[in-house]
């Protein structure tokens, strides 16, 4: 039975569904690091928000960890090259709680124009200071979204109910996508010469933090509004809060710090600053639509192999699942085939799916391909971090599809190239969906590959048969099919062998030493 621990607070619904999809699970929130690494070696899945943090050294310890589910968006707390190199599926919720954050940052644009935090304390302290906390209104503003994605579209379009002028920037929001939000697509200095609020929406990466800082702020109007719900070193806490003492910055709204928990902070104690404690996505709705979404997709994942917002390895669908997996045998079996005959560095590897595969989700059968390549060469490679050993090798790996159909319905074809030779190896699938190698080295074959199989390279030339026959025989070994092919007459001939056992090295070098055999290779599927 597969093995989840969720090692921070999650609805209970999540525990409940992992339950009922026969996961067995502990709850374990609040663990130090130290616990999480001495118990993580015991469970295939890990379920966190945002407080544990998914370190190297943890994943170090995490030997028999697939995947790490984060309900929520944001996993800047998951060390994913550590993961990926490890073979970890790293997987997030990345929609369940965007409409909760974004009406937190349009809750804190509100508090931050009427200063009800602050008015509300002193209302309650009896002071009735209705001068003091003289406010702005949204109405006709212009709000600038800086990273209009999930939850910068719907800021946006709250903001446009609201009867702002929204302008946005993101590199990466389309023309199209812009007039469909209804926001006005600007280069980021313009952004910050126009807008009166400013909400921040992006990841952190190299190219967002401390986006908010002393030269920045200084392209802003006199007046400006911050709102920060996304991450906190998107923002320059010290430059933020010079702009804030200068007034040249008016109010920011924050709930997010470049340290966390942050029971203490600069912005602490400012008039001007509205706080909360990290709570974009705490709504009773969101917790559970993350708690749901991770617990399926990682029972989904470890049960059934589909693999839904994986942040480091290709998305299979539950429908695509099935149709995938007898793809996914031969894709394993072609791989591992050329991976086990292949003696000498890989220059490039090239993948063509042609007929009835070029219609599929290649990316998680070009992975498996790889894994099996490089399986036999290298220890710990797997089907997440196959593409990324590949390319720190320096293999050059290239797809191709095409839809028409030859000899075969569908087919998938790998062609190796390393230091010495180039290679190929195709295979198909019939109607029972069992795979067939159908070509090696442009010979064509109609092979089914078993537990022991032999590989033999000869000359076309009478006798070799009966001979490897007379050598199983009389090593008592039975065989299960032989299958021939050759270029030419009296040319470059292959056999495949499926034997019922292991050959022992004496009977394998009495192979090696017929005459018209050229190479042999004892192969495990
Ligand atoms: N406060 C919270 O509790 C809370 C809750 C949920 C999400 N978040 C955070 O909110 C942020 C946004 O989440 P999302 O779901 O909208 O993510 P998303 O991936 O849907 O959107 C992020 C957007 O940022 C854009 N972007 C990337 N680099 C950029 C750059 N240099 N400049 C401008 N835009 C850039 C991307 O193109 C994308 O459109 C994340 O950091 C997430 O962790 C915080
Ligand atoms: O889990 C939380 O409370 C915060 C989640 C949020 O930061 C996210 O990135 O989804």
């Amino acid at each position: 039975m597969v093995k989840v621990l969720i090692s921070d607070k999650m609805s209970p619904r999540a525990a409940e569904i992992f339950r009922d999809r026969g996961v067995e699970v502990d709850e374990k929130p609040g663990m130090s690091p130290e616990e999480l690494k001495a118990c993580i070696g015991e469970y295939d899945g890990l379920a966190v928000r945002s407080a544990t943090k998914a370190t190297a050294d943890i994943i170090a310890a995490a030997t028999n960890l697939k995947v790490i589910g984060r309900a929520g968006i944001g996993v800047d707390n998951v060390d994913i090259p550590a993961a990926t190199a490890a073979g970890i599926c790293v997987m997030n919720t990345p929609y369940g709680n965007a409409i909760t954050t974004a009406e937190h940052a349009i809750a804190m644009m509100f508090s931050l124009s009427r200063h009800i935090p602050a008015a509300n304390q002193s209302t309650q302290d009896g002071k009735w200071e209705k001068s003091k906390f003289m406010g702005v209104e949204l109405y006709g503003k212009v709000l600038g979204v800086v990273g209009c994605g999930n939850i910068g579209s719907i800021v946006a379009d709250r903001a446009i109910g609201l009867k702002m002028k929204v302008v946005a920037y993101d590199p990466f929001l389309s023309p199209e996508r812009a007039v469909e939000l209804g926001v006005e697509k600007l280069e980021l200095d313009d952004l910050f010469a126009r807008a009166d609020y400013i909400s921040l929406h992006t990841p952190i990466t190299e190219s967002t933090r401390n986006i908010i800082n002393a030269q920045n702020i200084a392209k802003m109007k006199e007046g400006v509004r911050i709102i920060n719900c996304a991450r906190g070193g998107l923002v320059v806490e010290e430059d933020l809060k010079a702009a804030l003492e200068s007034g040249h910055v008016a109010g920011a709204a924050v709930d997010v710090y470049v340290k966390e928990p942050a029971t203490e902070n600069l912005l602490f104690g400012m008039d001007n600053v509205v706080t909360t404690p990290h709570l974009g996505a705490s709504t009773d709705e969101a917790q559970v639509n993350v708690a749901i979404q991770v617990a399926e997709q990682m029972s989904d994942y470890l049960l059934l192999g589909s693999v839904t917002n994986a942040l480091n390895m290709p998305s299979v669908s539950a429908e695509e699942a099935p149709k995938l997996k007898p793809y996914m045998e031969l894709a394993t079996q072609l791989g591992s085939f050329a991976g086990q005959v292949t003696e000498t560095g890989i220059k490039s590897v090239r993948i063509d799916y042609e007929g009835q595969a070029a219609s599929l989700n290649i990316k998680p059968l070009t992975s498996i391909i790889l894994q099996g390549l490089l399986g036999p060469l290298l220890e710990s490679v797997n089907m997440v971090n196959a593409p990324l050993v590949a390319k720190e090798r320096g293999i050059d790996v290239t797809e191709s599809i095409n839809d028409r159909e030859d000899d075969y319905q569908t087919l998938v074809r790998l062609c190796i190239t390393t230091e010495n030779q180039t290679r190929d190896i195709a295979g198909t699938l019939f109607g029972d969906d069992r795979p067939r190698v159908v070509s090696i080295k442009g010979i064509n074959m109609e092979a089914e590959l078993g537990p022991h199989m032999l590989y033999i390279t000869n000359q076309d030339k009478p006798g070799f048969i009966g001979a490897m026959g007379s050598i199983l025989g009389d090593a008592e070994v039975n065989i299960a099919t032989f299958h021939l092919g050759r270029d030419q007459k009296k040319g470059e001939a292959i056999a495949l062998i499926e034997i019922d056992s292991e050959l022992s090295k004496n009977t394998m070098d009495m192979v090696c030493k017929l005459p018209q055999v050229t190479q042999v290779k004892a192969l495990n599927f």
